[in-house]
């Protein structure tokens, strides 16, 4: 008899075989936690939090949370302080002003944008993955089969191709067996196909892990699709929504697949003015900002910073 896997937001995965119960993947198992099982339980939070950098003010009074089985996506022009977030979030840098919350026990599993492994070392994918914590092979093999890479492991590093490294990096993240996956612009340098393909990833991982997913991204149109919400920081809270898909044309279909329809998808700005489908603002706005938005509805511009709306920073 064929065993039944559950997919469900808890982590297990029962299988049996002629009437005995045979053991769950590694990465499916229970894990030993304090976290909240319900979703919309935060797994991380910032309340009101200010952060300066090289005696300029980078988050500015920026409340936010991220949780269980949501996938959170960060968008902002350069500079706006998307990666300051990031690592204020995770713990990395500590704020001036305000706090961050983490879930007892929480597991982060950090994917970077990329990272730089001398030519002249011979790193196979095998060993990479064991660093800094090692796992069995088996393991090893059930993340890569989960990103979706196969027979990569004595492979260098060296030899993968942009789209396979990054792969290789949430690979290793996922073997943390995490309770959030946190993507600094993962897919920087990856051409749209690899980027659509690498996010249709995160969200089966977050479907199949029942994780929280936190992303920061450039790559608009694919990110929009994939995430619950998007939160557009520049330095504050300028807006956030949840993303609407309003088009679907067929190139979009075609490099986007199933996984997202081929939609083309804007979100919902909540600021105190409006925007058309294209992403301009209506007649009647009130724009405080000193940013402007693009057509993809995305944000450009200064990088100084100025509040909106109490109600904007709202995330
Ligand atoms: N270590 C640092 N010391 C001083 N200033 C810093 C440091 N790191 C970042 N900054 C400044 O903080 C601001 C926000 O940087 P951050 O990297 O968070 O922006 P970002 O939105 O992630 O940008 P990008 O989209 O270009 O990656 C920038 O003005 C940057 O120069």
């Amino acid at each position: 008899m064929r065993g039944v896997a559950c997919r469900c937001q808890m982590r297990w995965t029962l299988a049996a075989s002629c009437g005995t119960t045979r053991a769950v993947p590694y990465l499916l198992r229970p894990v030993e936690s304090a976290m909240p099982a319900a979703r919309n339980s935060a797994l991380i939070e910032a309340r009101d939090v200010s952060l300066a950098r090289g005696g300029r003010v980078v988050l500015d009074h920026v409340d936010f949370r991220v949780d269980r089985g949501e996938i959170v996506t960060v968008v902002g022009p350069n500079g706006s302080g998307k990666s300051t977030l990031m690592q204020t979030l995770i713990g990395a840098l500590t704020p001036d002003q305000g706090a961050v919350i983490r879930a007892p026990g929480l597991k982060i599993g950090y994917v970077p944008q990329s990272l730089h492994i001398d030519a002249t070392m011979p790193m196979p994918v095998g060993r990479f993955l064991a660093l800094p914590q090692r796992h069995s092979r088996a393991e090893q093999a059930e993340a890569l089969a989960m990103v979706g890479l196969d027979d990569v492991a004595r492979q260098p590093m060296t030899s993968l191709s942009g789209g396979q490294f990054q792969r290789v990096l949430l690979a290793r993240a996922l073997l943390m067996r995490p309770d959030i996956l946190v993507l600094d612009e993962a897919t920087r340098g990856l051409d749209q196909p690899g980027t659509a393909a690498f996010y249709r990833i995160v969200e089966d991982l977050r479907v199949r892990l029942g994780c929280g997913v936190l992303m920061v991204s450039h790559d608009l149109h694919v990110v929009m699709s994939a995430s619950d919400r998007v939160v557009c920081l520049n330095g504050h809270i300028c807006c956030h929504g949840t993303p609407e898909i309003v088009a679907s044309a067929p190139e979009y279909r075609a490099l986007f697949g199933v996984g997202t329809q081929g939609t083309l998808a804007l979100y919902r700005h909540e600021h105190d003015h409006a925007h058309d489908e294209a992403g301009a603002c209506g007649p009647d706005h009130d724009h405080t900002h000193d940013h402007t938005h693009d057509a993809d509805g995305g944000h450009s511009g200064g990088k100084g910073i100025k509040h909106n709306s109490g109600a904007a920073r709202d995330a």
